[in-house]
């Protein structure tokens, strides 16, 4: 060990052999040196840098988490909580040592934090801008063929962690950056909805559910098949359907982040674009209302945020910002956003998921919509029988009310949506009694309404009705 450390002092170019040898011979011997301590070192050294250059090391993270799988082997532990987080997470602390055994390897790890003598005093405070951080692996040797296979454990032990640790966060790109740009703002996402709860079509929801499943579980299908791995859902229906929550329960479902993507807000295609490289893996990128969305951005002067002007405004000139298609890069356009969703951008990540919604499908530039682009196509509807047993079991418990079957019936003939039915059942959750009555009474509402809105529209406007309303409205038996 004492020959180890003196020839380590020689390598690091003693202050003697600097002082004595021609500059040209000094390289020469150091890697000499350097080349003989190898061969007496039984160790090979791996360094995970906290960055990469500038860029923040992906690996780093990782290994943090997987630390949190191994600390019952540390002395000293960090503890930290997110914002939103239930659950605390674990690390070993700074300059910490713990060694675990990998298929009979010894692999030791520690986290390395330096911070230089000289401390620069900059606005993010004292020496912070200069610490680095690393963790180092030491293995034997003649281990080193496990270290692909160990790294890949270290990922993957690293990413189960931090899911079960981990809370959902919500994105929005409301904020600014110094320089004016929008940029994503995070909040703690504690949406309760579940595939459970969101009423619909049960074969409708299997679908779904089962069309999810299968999404996360084939990378490696689409590997091979050279597709990049992303799914797009278009969710269309009236308001008060349920596509909002079905957005969240699918985050919930997946344990995704989401990115709610307000594109109004968004000023050129290059601002889209960078946006929308910040979005990370195993998220979902929503933008509601798509076709109210994009009509905006039609009739938006270049450059401009928004018609109401809730941006800041400038544009950046059309000259400056032409694409290289010749497109207006000064504005956000339609196909500047396709261009994410189905072209080389899109590739960019895996496990991305892209969700529009509308309440008017027959609205929208069918570019969007063409086959390819958005997989599944999910129409949600007025609430119906079935959609009604899943809204009182949310409300009132699985136990069944006499009445519901009597007004599911009801429910196949009159438009109602699960929003203003859901309202009704929250009332009066803790009485099924008056929440059936509740119930009753907002279906007779509604049919009230469409009789009423009938008998002033001229024939040929009542030929689309669907459902008999006027009868629906007579067999309601309501207590007021
Ligand atoms: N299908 C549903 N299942 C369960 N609850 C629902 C459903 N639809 C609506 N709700 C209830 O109504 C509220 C509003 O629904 P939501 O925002 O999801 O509708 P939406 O279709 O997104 O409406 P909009 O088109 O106006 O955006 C929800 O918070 C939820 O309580
Ligand atoms: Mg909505």
């Amino acid at each position: 060990m004492q020959a180890l450390t003196y020839l380590t002092s020689l390598a690091g170019g003693g202050v003697l052999l600097q002082s004595l040898l021609p500059s040209e011979y000094k390289g020469y011997i150091h890697l000499k040196l350097l080349s003989l301590l190898e061969y007496v070192n039984p160790y090979c050294f791996v360094r995970i840098p906290e960055f990469d250059g500038t860029k923040p090391n992906a690996l780093y993270s990782e290994v943090q988490a997987y630390m949190g799988t191994c600390t019952a082997a540390a002395n000293r532990i960090n503890l930290t909580r997110s914002r939103n987080g239930d659950t605390a997470q674990q690390t070993i602390a700074e300059n910490e040592m713990l060694s675990v055994n990998f298929r009979g390897a010894a692999m030791t790890w520690t986290h390395h934090v330096s911070v230089p003598r000289a401390t620069i005093i900059s606005w993010q405070g004292a020496g912070a801008a200069q610490e680095t951080r690393y963790y180092n692996l030491r293995m034997a040797r003649r281990h080193r063929k496990l270290l692909d296979e160990y790294m890949a454990h270290v990922r993957k032990e690293g990413k189960v962690y931090e899911r079960s640790t981990r809370k959902l966060q919500l994105y929005t790109n409301t904020s600014n950056d110094r320089k004016g740009q929008r940029m994503w703002e995070e909040f703690p996402f504690k949406h309760p909805a579940s595939l459970d709860t969101v009423a619909m079509d049960p074969a409708d929801m299997a679908a779904v559910r089962k069309d999810l499943d299968r999404f996360v579980q084939s990378a490696e299908v689409y590997r091979k098949a050279g597709r990049a791995h992303k799914r797009g859902y278009f969710l269309y229906g009236p308001p008060g359907t349920g596509k909002s929550s079905l957005v969240a329960a699918m985050a919930n479902h997946l344990n995704f982040d989401l990115y709610d993507l307000e594109l109004t807000e968004v000023r050129t295609n290059a601002q889209l674009r960078s946006l929308l490289v910040q979005v990370k893996d195993r998220s979902i990128l929503v933008i509601e209302d798509i076709d109210c969305t994009i009509s905006d951005l039609e009739q938006r002067p270049a450059g401009r945020p928004n018609r109401g002007g809730r941006g800041e405004g400038r544009g950046d000139g059309p000259d400056s910002m032409r694409g290289p298609k010749g497109e207006d890069e000064s504005r956000v356009t339609l196909s500047g956003l396709l261009n994410f969703t189905d072209g080389l951008w899109s590739s960019c990540g895996s496990q991305r998921i892209i969700v529009f919604t509308t309440n008017h499908p027959e609205k929208l530039d069918q570019a969007l919509l063409r086959a390819g682009r958005m997989d599944m196509k999910i129409h949600m509807s007025w609430c119906r029988g079935p959609a009604f047993r899943v809204l009182c079991r949310n409300y009132l418990g699985d136990k069944v009310h006499p009445d519901e079957a009597e007004i599911a019936a009801i429910l196949d003939k009159v438009d109602v949506s699960p929003a203003e039915l859901a309202g009704a059942l929250m009332q009066y959750h803790d009485d099924p009694e008056l929440a059936m009555a509740a119930v009753r009474a907002v279906i007779k509402q509604q049919a009230l309404t469409v009789q009423a809105g009938s008998a002033v529209l001229p024939h040929d406007s009542q030929a689309g009705a669907k459902h008999d309303s006027s009868s629906a409205a007579d067999m309601m038996q309501v207590e007021q």
